[in-house]
């Protein structure tokens, strides 16, 4: 993944705090989504709320290293498909219009996420 060319997206989404604020709400999002909460029923939401924060953070061309679980290995052994990854975009899209990310910021930060389905998708 090459890195973000400046902090702009960073800051459209209103630094860490404002990513912070949407990923904290799509944790609540995907345990109460039906499509989604099987996957995520064992998760402890503030844990996966604070990666994801960093993760977006970093790619957004903020001051944020992920030091989690990398995509592959932490979606390993999970059948994870197309139509789910795609179930996890809508509600993310749900948590972005819910927090107030402008469309074309939500839309950049989908554009840099995307191309991580070819480590998280891993069944046919
Ligand atoms: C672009 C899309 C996605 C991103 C950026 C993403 C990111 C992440 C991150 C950062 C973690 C935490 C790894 C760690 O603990 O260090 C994680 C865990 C996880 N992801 Fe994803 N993920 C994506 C898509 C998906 C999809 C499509 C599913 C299933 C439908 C999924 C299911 C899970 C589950 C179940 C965990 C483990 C949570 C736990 O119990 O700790 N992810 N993901």
């Amino acid at each position: 993944q090459t890195p973000a060319a400046d902090d702009s997206l960073y800051r459209a989404w209103g630094e860490k705090a404002g990513i912070q604020a949407v990923m904290q709400d799509f944790v609540v999002r995907l345990q109460a989504d039906a499509r989604m909460a099987p996957f995520f029923k064992d998760t402890n939401r503030d844990h996966l709320a604070t990666q994801l924060t960093e993760q977006l953070c970093q790619q957004a061309g903020g001051p944020c290293v992920y030091k989690g679980v990398p995509m592959k290995e932490a979606h390993e052994g999970m059948a994870i498909g197309r139509r789910d990854f795609n179930a996890l975009v809508e509600v993310l899209q749900q948590s972005m219009a819910a927090k107030g990310i402008p469309f074309a910021a939500q839309n950049a930060m989908l554009a840099r996420l995307a191309p991580m389905h070819r480590d998280i998708i891993n069944k046919p």
